[in-house]
């Protein structure tokens, strides 16, 4: 039995893995944090991670980024597993992530799904084909109006994989407004549009001469989110200090 502290327990995805965990007989939420008091669960809820005193082999992070430090600190501090899927985060706390994961096993990943992690290793292949045909990349991502960080952590993953597998260094552009002159042919293009529910969409385009293939990813709830999370917690409880992500859980 994995036992689990559920950081961010009383929002969307903390309650969506709430439900989960209640019917799996393998893994066990045995305390919530949550800086929004609330009487939802029928585990013990503590405003900040500090005064969490439950015996627990690892950690689920779907809080907020500015809660990340923090965590990351109690959780290098307590040498305890951390499955943090947050996104958002500045180039400091991505150095943070990688200071913490040499004293305790550190699994970040923007996006749990299986589609998403498989798309990545996919479009690798193609931009190789593709980029240096002058094929132009470019990310849409469309997501529901609650969320605060864009572009999202995966249209992110998606152009730090396309870039991965190149030879030259592409640059992210996030926004044409100010801009009177062409697509240089290293960029990569990253849009993020907003509106009612949408659970999650990636697209990335290649657009060639005559010619363009799409990739899309369309999430239709956030269930497929939560069982990547539940996974990925069961394979980091027990594990050293390291850096891992949803490769070294999903079969790929
Ligand atoms: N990696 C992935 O596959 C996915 C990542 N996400 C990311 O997870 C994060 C949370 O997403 P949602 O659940 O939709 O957001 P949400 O806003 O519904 O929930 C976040 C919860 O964290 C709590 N929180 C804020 N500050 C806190 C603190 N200092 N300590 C403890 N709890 C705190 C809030 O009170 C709230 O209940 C976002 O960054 C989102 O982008 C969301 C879905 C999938
Ligand atoms: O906030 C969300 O909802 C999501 N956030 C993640 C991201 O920023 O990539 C993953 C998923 O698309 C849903």
């Amino acid at each position: 039995m994995v036992k689990v502290i559920m950081h961010g327990c009383n929002g969307k995805m903390g309650q969506v893995i709430t439900r989960m965990a209640a019917s799996d007989p393998e893994l066990k939420i045995v305390a919530g944090v949550d800086a929004r008091a609330q009487a939802l669960n029928d585990y013990p809820v503590f405003g900040d991670i500090s005064d969490c005193d439950a015996e627990a082999d690892v950690v689920i992070d779907f809080s907020n980024a500015a809660a990340v430090d923090h965590l990351l600190d109690w959780c290098q501090e307590k040498q305890m597993p951390v499955v943090l899927c947050t996104t958002g985060l500045s180039e400091e706390q991505l150095k943070k992530v990688e200071d913490a994961a040499k004293r305790t096993a550190v699994l970040k990943s923007a996006n749990m799904s299986l589609g998403v992690n498989l798309l990545m290793k996919l479009l690798q292949d193609a931009a190789k084909v593709l980029a240096p045909e002058g094929f132009d990349m470019e990310i849409v991502e469309r997501h529901h109006n609650q969320k605060v960080d864009a572009p999202s952590g995966t249209a992110i993953a998606l152009a730090d994989a396309l870039n991965g597998a190149l030879e030259e260094d592409y640059e992210y552009v996030y926004d044409r407004s100010g801009q009177r002159k062409k697509r240089d042919s290293h960029e990569i293009g990253i849009s993020a549009v907003r509106g009612g529910t949408i659970v999650g969409e990636h697209e990335v385009i290649f657009a060639g001469e005559d010619e363009v293939i799409e990739f899309k990813h369309t999430a239709y709830s956030k269930a497929l989110f939560a069982k990547g999370a539940v996974a990925a917690a069961k394979f980091l409880a027990g594990k050293g200090p390291g850096r891992y992500d949803m490769s070294d859980v999903i079969q790929l």
